[in-house]
């Protein structure tokens, strides 16, 4: 579904990311993990044409992300705030982003009503813009929003990382459940181990770049990552 052919990209001098060969199949849910600069979030970006390689291509569906628009119809992602609308409600963003998939407002409201427990009572009808969130709260504008468009693609760039113990647990439960009945393919960041082995088949490990272990996730997965990350310390 992607791959990633002989991918490099430089800043001064470095290359932060260089990837000779990777693909990713329908339906695989992928954890990317990595100390901080490994290079996960360049990554992302350029599987979502965000930025440029120096060298080497991101095909999805065959197709080359930085000469097609085509992927953009099947993929949802959401990696910082700068991918929501400040000066939206929640609402008025919900339903932006679902118009453009040609959902009806109607449709939205019943669509949103399914994340109500995820909401937990802060993001609709509070009347705030999503500037005034808290970040964990803009999160989750970000995560529903991808969601409302039933992507074939799903990127989350640490989804866990601000949102509290209960959200996490249902994001998890939400993500499982969407995979299992959708067959989404879907990659996350984290730096939280549990989380990612929790819910990913699949883990890669990025450092300085690099992946340095592509791993089908069982039962020793997290052991082996913690040992990994506790000999880098
Ligand atoms: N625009 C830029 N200009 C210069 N260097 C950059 C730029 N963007 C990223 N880098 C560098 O590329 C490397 C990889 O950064 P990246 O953000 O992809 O890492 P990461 O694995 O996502 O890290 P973290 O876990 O801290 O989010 C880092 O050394 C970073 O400083």
């Amino acid at each position: 579904m992607i791959e990633v052919k002989k991918l490099i990209k430089v800043y001064n001098d470095v290359p932060v990311v260089n990837i000779p060969e990777l693909s990713i199949n329908r339906g695989e849910t992928i954890g990317l993990v990595g100390n901080n600069g490994a290079g996960k979030t360049t990554l992302f970006r350029m599987i979502l044409d965000l930025i440029r390689a120096e060298r080497g291509e991101v095909l999805s569906k065959g197709e080359n992300v930085a000469h097609s628009e085509t992927w953009k119809n099947y993929t949802a992602s959401y990696l910082d705030e700068g991918f929501l609308i400040d000066y939206l409600t929640p609402e008025e963003y919900f339903y932006f982003i679902a118009s453009l998939s040609g959902l009806s407002k109607a449709h939205t409201d019943a669509e949103l009503e399914k994340y109500n427990d995820f909401f937990n009572g802060e993001i609709l009808n509070k009347k705030k813009y999503i500037r005034d969130l808290s970040k964990g709260n803009q999160c989750k504008v970000g995560v529903v929003s991808c969601l409302l468009q039933e992507p074939e693609i799903l990127m989350l760039d640490e989804p866990f990382a601000n949102i509290d113990p209960s959200t996490q647990i249902r994001l998890k439960n939400m993500l499982r459940q969407i995979n299992q009945e959708k067959n989404m393919t879907t990659i996350i960041s984290s730096h939280d181990l549990n989380h990612v082995t929790d819910i990913c088949q699949r883990i890669l490990l990025m450092e300085k770049g690099k992946i340095i272990k592509d791993i089908q996730t069982d039962s020793n997965t997290k052991e082996e990552l913690e040992e990994y990350f506790s000999v880098m310390q």
